[in-house]
């Protein structure tokens, strides 16, 4: 280790991924194995991390993020808290699959407890790649995570040189490296020449804000989502419910618009304890409380902005507070 003494110490926690991955070849960029490069490699592969932190690795797992889950989430949001909890720690980078990147950025801007920056990162491009993308995006998180503008940010995503608020951006291409887009809400900066760049800050309340606790926690309630589409009917929710689903994300079409085929087995379920949110299929925009539905009347809870996968998450965490929905309503309207 050889850098200056003043400089901040960040954790790098590595959990697989495509950053993690190698191909039989450099111009190998499908069809190569995941999660297969190790965090110490990772570190040793950019020798110029030394010279923005004191870095520190940690193999937290090793999976292909398609294979995230809820465990998984709970062992690594246990980790960050005990790991900023300590005055030795300044920041924490995660490298991660890009596939549930997104969800696993937003999980932890709820459960965070601490101002200090936690950055998320991957790769589109395998480590073996021709202009691989995974070093020069460890280098910007590491940077990032030590850097005095990202505390209090929120979990930040950092791909292709831009800044991400968790609960905004998503994967919006199946394999481009640019792929990481906050496409209307817009991104938080951009980290060029070494420095990092904000210009809009996350609004709604996320980390050292939070009312979620997972500290205690062994598991999560079930929450799943049904997918809505033309034609569509209330058998895939019949089976979620049936397998003991505590709650259910409505993907719907348009702003939330429930067809007329399922809507009696929404209501169904609901009467049943089941909580329903409503969401949308199409990226972008608002689901309105009482908008396309009357959700006082269901019961329901309105999405908001929340993309489907982030509801899902955002109602796990409400049911381990309360399952009364106008207390979850204000829930999605606060974080
Ligand atoms: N680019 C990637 O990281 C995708 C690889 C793999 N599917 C994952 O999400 O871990």
């Amino acid at each position: 280790d050889t850098a200056a003494p003043h400089l901040a110490n960040v954790t790098i926690l590595a959990t697989g991924g495509t950053i993690a991955g190698s191909g039989s070849t450099s111009t190998t960029t499908i069809g190569y194995t995941a999660a297969t490069v190790g965090v110490n490699s990772l570190i040793q592969a950019v020798p110029e991390l030394n010279k923005v932190a004191h870095v520190t690795g940690e193999q937290v797992f090793q999976i292909a993020s398609e294979n995230m889950n809820n465990e998984y989430w709970l062992t690594l949001g246990k980790r960050v808290n005990e790991l900023l909890a300590r005055p030795d720690v300044d920041g924490i980078v995660i490298t991660h699959g890009t596939d549930t990147l997104e969800e696993t950025a937003y999980f932890l801007d709820l459960v965070v407890k601490s101002h200090k920056p936690v950055v998320l990162v991957g790769a589109m491009r395998p480590s073996t790649a021709l202009s691989a993308d995974g070093p020069i995006n460890l280098y910007n998180a590491v940077l990032l995570a030590a850097s005095h503008e990202a505390v209090g940010q929120g979990v930040l995503v950092a791909m292709n040189d831009q800044i991400h608020a968790a609960r905004d951006v998503s994967k919006t291409n199946t394999s481009t490296p640019d792929t990481f887009k906050t496409t209307e809400l817009g991104m938080l900066g951009y980290i060029q020449g070494n420095h990092p760049y904000f210009y809009h800050r996350a609004m709604r309340k996320h980390t050292a804000d939070t009312e979620f606790d997972i500290s205690k926690l062994q598991s999560l309630p079930q929450v799943d989502i049904v997918y809505g589409y033309a034609n569509m009917g209330p058998a895939a929710l019949n089976a979620f419910v049936a397998g003991g689903a505590k709650g259910i994300i409505h993907a719907g079409v348009g702003d939330g618009s429930l067809a007329n085929k399922v809507k009696p087995a929404l209501v169904a379920a609901r009467k049943q304890g089941v909580l329903i949110v409503r969401a949308s299929r199409v990226g972008q925009g608002i689901v309105a409380r009482n908008g396309e539905a009357n959700d006082d009347e269901l019961d329901f809870v309105a999405a908001d902005t929340l993309n489907p996968q982030k509801a899902r998450i955002l109602l796990m965490l409400a049911l381990t507070r309360t399952s009364d929905s106008k207390e979850i309503q204000r829930i999605f309207y606060t974080y």
